[in-house]
């Protein structure tokens, strides 16, 4: 998306040929940073400290720490250790994975010499398909969200919930959750978005907020646990949110607080959707809430937060007592029942397994 009027995405090919640069999303909202990415290393602290997140970014992140694995060292134990490297950064995301897996069966086969080069071309074309399917993602959504607008007054918004960040800054470009809502806002379809704060790390006001704000999109930031209240009041008309991985049946795991929304929603009766592009999808799990392993972070995260000062530094401030123990699960599942419909590149389905193989039939058989 535009930063400063200029297109921009989260990750790209620095110009020496050798590294890659990256937005660092620590820094955001208030310092808009580059990060240069040189090693393995690099590209691996990038992912589990979180300057890059968001399931297709970490991915992507994912192919381009390959190369620059593979520059230094082509070996197939060098290989090997790349992939042990990057694979152990983040559990939860199964984007991570499937990027990995692209790479190594791709280059695995190449002789030593050809690897690295292969790799960084297979990660270039890694971020373009993610921006095509996120872009397709939003035309799906933007249907919806067509139909909502035309059951509303004229000139009222459609209001939407989003819960952290699934946006262009989660992806390479468009982001998931937030492509319907940008293709809307540019179509003129009047959108309002309600943002999660999305406690402990804020995706949402650091992130989502950022976004919206910089693409001119009307929101209003609002702490975690106000959406119930929104939606018994009439003032939500659609929750639409990412995934960190969806199972073949329809579970979606995403960021911790994405289940209570949903609960919210089929509680009172406001339609649900997920953003979910077909790299997302675990095929080989079928019950989410036992089967996805949830990141479990560090309780710093939970008992500290960051922010501007009044002098306009950026702080980190302690919230309970010293010495009080932090628990912090970094994601949930929403079974599928509570989910209305599935936004894939591929158009709209229902959130089961009849759903997705309609539209990934190559995936119609359930390991
Ligand atoms: C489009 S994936 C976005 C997804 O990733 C976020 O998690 P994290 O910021 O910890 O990487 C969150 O679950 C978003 O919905």
């Amino acid at each position: 998306m535009n930063v400063a009027g200029k297109p921009t995405r989260t990750i790209w090919p620095a110009a020496d040929g050798a590294s890659v640069e990256i937005i660092d999303q620590t820094r955001l909202p208030h310092r808009y940073e580059i990060a240069t990415l040189r090693t393995l290393d690099d590209a691996a602290h990038a992912i589990s400290a979180m300057l890059v997140r968001g399931a297709p970014l970490i991915g992507a992140t994912a192919a381009y720490g390959m190369w620059l694995a593979l520059r230094a060292d082509p070996s197939d134990a060098a290989l090997t250790h790349a992939y042990d490297t990057l694979y152990a950064t983040r559990p939860t995301a199964v984007n991570l994975r499937w990027a990995l897996d692209r790479v190594r069966t791709a280059v695995s086969p190449l002789t030593p010499a050809d690897r690295a080069a292969a790799t960084r071309d297979l990660a270039a074309a890694l971020c373009d398909e993610d921006v095509a399917i996120n872009h397709a993602i939003g035309q799906a959504g933007l249907a919806l969200i067509r139909d909502l607008a035309a059951t509303k007054p004229a000139g009222q918004p459609v209001n939407i919930l989003t819960h952290c960040n699934a946006g262009w800054l989660a992806t390479v470009d468009w982001g998931t959750a937030t492509s319907p809502i940008y293709q809307a806002h540019d179509a003129g379809i009047p959108v309002h978005v309600w943002v999660d704060e999305t406690r402990p790390r804020n995706q949402g006001f650091h992130l989502t907020a950022w976004e919206l704000l910089n693409h001119g999109v009307p929101h209003t930031c609002i702490v975690d646990n106000a959406g119930g209240h929104l939606m018994q009041h009439g003032q939500v008309d659609l929750v639409i949110v990412g995934t960190d991985r969806t199972t073949a049946t329809g579970d979606v795991c995403n960021k911790i607080g994405t289940y209570l929304k949903a609960l919210a929603a089929h509680d009172n009766g406001v339609p649900f959707y997920v953003a979910l592009p077909s790299p997302t999808i675990d095929w080989t799990v079928r019950d989410g809430v036992r089967e996805i392993p949830i990141e479990e972070r560090g309780a710093h995260e939970v008992t500290h937060v960051s922010g501007l000062t009044t002098d306009g530094e950026v702080a980190s401030l302690q919230i309970p007592p010293t010495g009080s123990p932090a628990a912090n699960p970094a994601f949930d599942v929403t079974p599928a029942r509570l989910v209305t419909g599935l936004l894939t590149e591929r158009g709209l389905c229902p959130a089961t397994h009849a759903g997705l193989a309609q539209l990934f039939p190559d995936h119609a058989q359930i390991s």
